[in-house]
C-alpha cells in the first residue's frame, strides 16, 4: 500500500525518473565490446593495470563519473516523496471529496480540505526525510565495502584496501571473494571456482560460473552467443555485474563501469528485486482496505439516510462528503513514519540497527525465530581441536592436508577466507608452524553448503607429471568419495564395516559437540582439462580434523528471554545433528526429534508445515531447504524471522518477515538481512522485539482511538439525521474538528507503553480493530445523545440561526472534550493514574484540543467557523456530559478487556489463526 513507509535497501534503489540516464542498448553495447578485447587493451582502455589505479586519479574518476549508486540526488528523492504522499489512499480520497465540493461550490469546506491534504502531505514527506536520514545513518553504520587494489602514487606498491561501494570507479582493480556483492560491472582478470549468483538480472536461481579468459587471450565472442540480447552479455563468463553476489571462488577483476552506466543501473526500474510481502506490508494492507470498507459504507448511510428524512438536499449531500473525510485517517502515513523511525532509533541503544525501518514492526510481530548455529548460539571463536588419523591417532599430517585445502582455497589475493573453519585451521597451522605454502596450486573446487565438501588442486615440487587432489568437508560427504583408506602400513581398500565405524566416529565426536572434518587425498595424472566436483572420486581417507565452537554465555538466558516474549526459537544448521543437539543443549534448547534435510527433501509443503511446527533443530539442511522451512512457515500464518550470517544463509534471510543478520557477516547476507545487530548477541534480538512492540503498539493506540472516535460520531450524525430538523454540525465544523483532533494525536508514536502489552507477539488485526471500533464507537454516541438532548433543552426545540449556531457550537466542543479524554482513557491497558500516565507530548497534544475547544468559540475564528461564544450554564452541562462519558468508557473498556481476555488467550493456535485472518 502506498502509504507504507518504502523500504531502504543497502542495493541501490531505483530511480522513477531515469530519462537522462544511459538506455540499456547503449551500455549493454559497450559492454559487448569490452567482452570481445582482450585483457590488456581493456585495461589500457580505462587507463588502468594490474597493480590499481592511482589515489588521486581515482578521486578524479570519481569526481567525473559520480558515485556508484544508483539512488538519485536528493532533488529527485524529494520529488518521489511528494509523489508517495499524493499518492497515498487516504490522500487520494480527499482529492477526490474535495474536487466534488469545490465542483458543487462548497469553496470554503473544500478550502479545508485542501489544507488538510497540504498539512497530511508537506508532514509526510518531512516525516520521509527524516526518515530517510535515519534509514541513511543506520545502514551507514553497517554500510557495505569492497576491497580495491590501489597505489598512493604511481611508484608506491598496489595495496588491498576496504572501501565503501559509492567510491568505486572505472579502472579500479577489486578483489571478489565468496558472499561479497559485485559491486559494479567488472571484466574478470584472474578467476578461481569463480560462481556467480545473478538472480536479480536474470531471475535464474542457480548460479552461474565465470571465469577469466587466459591471458593475453583475445576472446572467443562465440562463447557468448552472436545475439546481442540480454542474456548473451548477461551470460558472457568473463564479466560480472552489479547487483549479483559470488557464491563460491575467487578472482580479480577490473571495473568497467558504475553506479547508473551499469547494466542493473539501466535496468533497474524493471528489475529492482523484490522482496516477499511481510507481515506489515500485509497489516498496513488489511487495515487499509478496512477503514476504506469503514468509509464507503458510513458516508452514503449518512447522506441516504438524511435524504429519506429531509428529502434530497445540497446539505445533506456535502454533510456525507465531510463524514466521509472525517473518516478518512489521512495523518496515518505519518503518525506510522514517525513511530517506526522512533522505534529504529530505539534500537540502536541495544546495538541493533534497523536497515528497513518496517523491520521494526516486523520484529514486535515475530512469533518463530529460526537461527543458524555457529556465531548466533555459539561464540563464532571456533578453534581446531583434534587432527587424527582413521584410527584415532593423532597425525600432523592430517593437519597439514586440511590446512593446504583451506589456504589454496582461499587464494594468495583474496583477504576473506571462506568461513571460520578454515580461518580456525589457518591460524592453527600458524601456530603449529605447519608449512601450507610450498605446493603450487592448480585448480579450487570450492566448497558449497549443498554438496558440503571442497576440494584443491596443487602440485607439489619433485612429482612431476602428478596433481594431488585435497578434499575436506562432512564426514559422510567425504566418505561418499572414497574407495581407500590409509593405514599406518599402508593404504587398504575401505570396506562397508570400515565406511560404518568411520561414520560412528564421526557421530561419537559430534555428541561431544565437536564438528568432524573428514580430509581425503588422490593422485591425478597431470592433464590440460580443469578439474571439478565429477573428479572428486576414487579419494583415499587420510583422517579428520575436529573443531570446537563454545556455546555463548548468554545464548540460554537470550533464548528464554525470547521465549518469554512468545517468540519461539528454531535452529536451522547445516551441521551434523548431534553437533546441533549438544550446542542446543548447552544454549538451553531441548532439541527434541531432530530432523534431516534428507528428511524434507521428498515431503511436501503441508507436510513441512506440520514437521515444522513440532520441530526444534533441522541439522544437515542445506541453503534452500533452510529458505523452504522459512516460507512454509511463513504460509502457515507465523510471522518468521531468520538470523544467520553466511553466504548460506542468504536465501532464507530475504524470505523472512524480518531477515536479520550480524555485523560480521558477509557482505550479500548483509545485503539480504532487514536489521543488522552490532554485538552478534541473540539477548539484543530479545530487546529489539521489545522495541518493536513498543513501536506497534503505539501505532494500534492511533488507530483505534481515532477509528472508535469517528465511528461513534458518524453514529451520531445519523441519530441526528433521523431526530432533528437541522444538520447537528456545519460540514466545515466537522472538517476542521477532525483536522485538530488527528494533527493532536501524532505525539502518540511517542508514548508510554504498558509492560503487558509487550509480552506476545504483536501485529495489525483488523478483526480485532472492528470488534473494539464495535464495541467503543457507539459510547461515544451515547455521550453525544446526551449532549443533543441537553443541548436542544437550552436551545429551544426548532431553534433559529442563532440557536442553531449554539448547537453546533456545543457539540463541536463537546466533541473535542470527550476526544481528549478518550486519548487518555484507551490508551493503556488500565485507567490513567498518577504511576500509569501519558508521556509529555501525548498531554501537550491533548492539552492543545482541550484548548482549541475552549478558545476557538470566543476567538475571531468563530464567525468564519459560525459558531458562537457559549452560555456558561451550556459549558456547566457539557461538563457533566463529559463525566458521564468518563464512567461508561472506562466501564466499557473494563468489560472490552475481560470478553478480549477471555476469547483471545494468547494460545499458539490463537495466534496463527490470528495471523492467517
Ligand atoms: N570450509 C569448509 N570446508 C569443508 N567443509 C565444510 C566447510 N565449512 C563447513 N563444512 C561442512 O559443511 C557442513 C555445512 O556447513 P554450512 O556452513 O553450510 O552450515 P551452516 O548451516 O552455516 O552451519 P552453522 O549452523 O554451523 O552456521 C558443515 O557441518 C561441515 O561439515
Ligand atoms: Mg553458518
Amino acid at each position: 500500500m502506498a502509504w507504507a513507509p518504502e523500504s531502504a535497501s543497502a542495493l541501490p534503489e531505483p530511480r522513477p525518473d531515469a530519462a537522462d540516464e544511459p538506455r540499456l542498448p547503449d551500455v549493454r553495447g559497450r559492454l559487448a565490446e569490452y567482452a570481445a578485447m582482450p585483457v590488456l587493451q581493456v585495461l589500457r582502455r580505462l587507463d588502468s593495470g594490474p597493480r590499481g589505479l592511482e589515489e588521486d586519479r581515482a578521486q578524479t574518476l570519481l569526481a567525473r563519473h559520480g558515485e556508484n549508486a544508483i539512488a538519485g540526488p536528493t532533488a529527485s528523492r524529494r520529488g518521489s516523496r511528494l509523489l508517495h504522499a499524493l499518492t497515498n489512499p487516504f490522500v487520494g480520497t480527499l482529492l477526490v471529496l474535495g474536487g466534488v465540493s469545490a465542483a458543487l461550490g462548497a469553496f470554503g469546506a473544500a478550502t479545508v480540505i485542501g489544507v488538510m491534504v497540504l498539512i497530511s502531505c508537506w508532514l509526510q514527506v518531512r516525516q520521509e526525510q527524516r526518515f530517510d536520514r535515519v534509514a541513511d545513518t543506520l545502514r551507514a553504520m553497517v554500510v557495505a565495502t569492497t576491497t580495491v587494489v590501489r597505489r598512493a602514487t604511481s611508484d608506491a606498491p598496489p595495496t588491498s584496501r576496504e572501501v565503501p561501494l559509492d567510491q568505486l570507479v572505472p579502472g579500479d582493480i577489486v578483489t571478489l571473494s565468496p558472499g561479497d556483492m559485485i559491486p559494479a560491472d567488472v571484466r574478470l582478470l584472474r578467476s578461481a571456482g569463480l560462481a556467480v549468483d545473478q538472480a536479480v538480472l536474470t531471475g535464474e536461481a542457480l548460479p552461474v560460473a565465470k571465469q577469466a579468459t587466459p591471458e593475453d587471450a583475445v576472446p572467443d565472442v562465440s562463447a557468448v552467443g552472436r545475439s546481442t540480447g540480454d542474456l548473451a552479455t548477461i551470460d558472457c563468463p568473463w564479466l560480472c555485474f552489479m547487483g549479483s553476489t559470488v557464491t563460491a571462488g575467487t578472482g580479480t577483476a577490473v571495473v568497467l563501469a558504475t553506479g547508473t552506466a551499469t547494466y542493473f543501473g539501466a535496468m533497474h526500474a524493471h528489475l529492482a528485486p523484490r522482496r516477499a510481502e511481510t507481515a506489515f506490508d500485509r497489516g498496513v494492507k488489511g487495515v487499509s482496505r478496512a477503514l476504506i470498507g469503514l468509509m464507503l459504507v458510513c458516508a452514503p448511510l449518512v447522506f441516504i439516510v438524511n435524504a429519506a428524512v429531509h428529502g434530497i438536499r445540497f446539505a445533506a449531500l456535502w454533510f456525507g462528503i465531510s463524514v466521509a473525510v472525517g473518516l478518512t485517517p489521512e495523518m496515518l502515513p505519518v503518525m506510522v513514519s514517525t513511530a517506526l523511525a522512533r522505534g529504529a532509533r530505539a534500537a540502536v541503544r541495544h546495538n541493533v540497527v534497523i536497515k528497513r525501518l518496517p523491520a521494526i514492526h516486523n520484529l514486535g510481530a515475530m512469533d518463530v525465530l529460526c537461527t543458524d548455529k555457529t556465531g548466533t548460539l555459539t561464540q563464532d571463536q571456533v578453534g581446531v581441536d583434534c587432527h587424527i588419523d582413521p584410527d584415532g591417532r593423532s597425525d600432523p599430517q592430517v593437519l597439514r592436508w586440511a590446512a593446504l585445502n583451506s589456504a589454496v582455497a582461499a587464494d594468495g589475493d583474496a583477504i576473506v577466507l571462506f568461513n571460520e573453519l578454515d580461518e580456525a585451521l589457518l591460524a592453527y597451522a600458524d601456530q603449529m608452524s605447519v608449512p601450507v605454502d610450498d605446493v603450487t596450486a592448480v585448480e579450487v573446487i570450492p566448497f558449497d553448503s549443498t554438496r558440503r565438501r571442497g576440494s584443491v588442486v596443487v602440485r607439489e615440487a619433485g612429482r612431476p607429471g602428478t596433481d594431488l587432489m585435497i578434499t575436506k568437508g562432512a564426514v559422510e560427504q567425504v566418505l561418499e568419495c572414497c574407495t581407500r583408506l590409509r593405514r599406518q602400513d599402508g593404504d587398504v581398500p575401505l570396506t562397508a564395516a570400515d565406511r560404518q565405524r568411520l561414520g560412528d566416529v564421526g557421530d561419537r565426536y559430534a555428541a561431544d559437540g565437536v564438528r568432524l572434518l573428514a580430509v581425503a587425498i588422490a593422485d591425478k595424472p597431470v592433464r590440460p582439462r580443469a578439474y571439478g566436483p565429477k573428479d572428486e572420486r576414487d579419494l583415499t581417507l587420510i583422517g579428520f580434523v575436529g573443531f570446537r565452537d563454545r556455546p555463548r554465555e548468554s545464548a540460554a538466558a537470550a533464548v528464554r528471554s525470547l521465549a518469554a516474549r512468545g517468540v519461539a526459537v528454531k535452529v536451522l544448521t547445516g551441521d551434523h545433528p548431534l553437533v546441533a543437539a549438544r550446542i542446543c543443549r548447552d544454549a538451553g534448547i531441548d532439541p527434541g526429534r531432530i530432523v534431516l534435510g534428507d528428511d524434507i527433501e521428498a515431503l511436501s509443503d503441508a507436510e513441512i508445515g506440520d514437521l515444522a511446527d513440532r520441530t526444534t533443530v533441522f541439522a544437515r539442511i542445506d541453503p534452500e531447504q533452510k529458505a523452504r522451512i522459512v516460507r512454509v512457515l511463513r504460509s502457515t500464518g507465523r510471522t518468521v524471522g531468520f538470523l544467520g550470517d553466511g553466504v548460506n544463509d542468504s536465501p532464507a534471510l530475504r524470505d523472512a518477515d524480518v531477515g536479520i543478520t550480524v555485523d560480521g557477516a558477509v557482505a550479500i547476507a548483509r545485503e539480504s538481512a532487514d536489521v543488522v545487530l552490532l554485538r552478534g548477541d541473540l539477548l539484543s534480538v530479545a530487546e529489539a522485539v521489545t522495541e518493536g512492540r513498543r513501536t506497534f503498539t503505539n501505532i494500534k493506540k492511533y488507530l483505534e482511538i481515532t477509528i472508535s472516535s469517528n465511528f461513534g460520531n458518524v453514529l451520531s450524525m445519523l441519530a441526528a439525521s433521523v431526530l432533528l430538523p437541522f444538520l447537528p454540525m456545519l460540514p466545515l465544523q466537522i472538517l476542521v474538528q477532525n483536522l485538530c483532533f488527528d494533527l493532536c494525536l501524532l505525539p502518540l508514536a511517542f508514548d508510554h507503553v504498558d509492560q503487558r502489552a509487550l509480552r506476545r507477539p504483536q501485529t495489525f488485526d483488523s478483526a480485532r480493530l472492528t470488534r473494539f471500533v464495535l464495541w467503543l464507537g457507539p459510547v461515544n454516541t451515547l455521550a453525544d445523545l446526551t449532549a443533543f438532548g441537553i443541548l436542544l433543552h437550552i436551545t429551544g426545540h426548532h431553534p433559529g440561526p442563532a440557536a442553531q449556531a449554539i448547537f453546533h457550537t456545543g457539540w463541536f466542543v463537546e466533541n473535542l472534550l470527550t476526544q481528549a479524554a478518550a486519548v487518555h482513557l484507551l490508551r493503556g491497558r488500565r485507567l490513567p493514574s498518577p504511576r500509569d500516565h501519558a508521556a509529555f507530548p501525548v498531554l501537550l497534544g491533548t492539552t492543545a484540543i482541550v484548548t482549541i475547544a475552549l478558545v476557538l468559540p470566543w476567538s475571531p475564528l468563530a464567525a468564519p467557523l459560525s459558531m458562537t461564544a457559549l452560555p456558561v450554564v451550556c459549558l456547566l452541562a457539557l461538563v457533566l456530559v463529559l463525566v458521564l462519558y468518563c464512567l461508561l468508557i472506562g466501564a466499557a473498556k473494563t468489560a472490552w478487556q475481560k470478553v478480549e481476555g477471555r476469547t483471545s488467550r494468547p494460545t499458539r493456535q490463537g495466534t496463527r489463526s490470528q495471523a492467517q485472518r
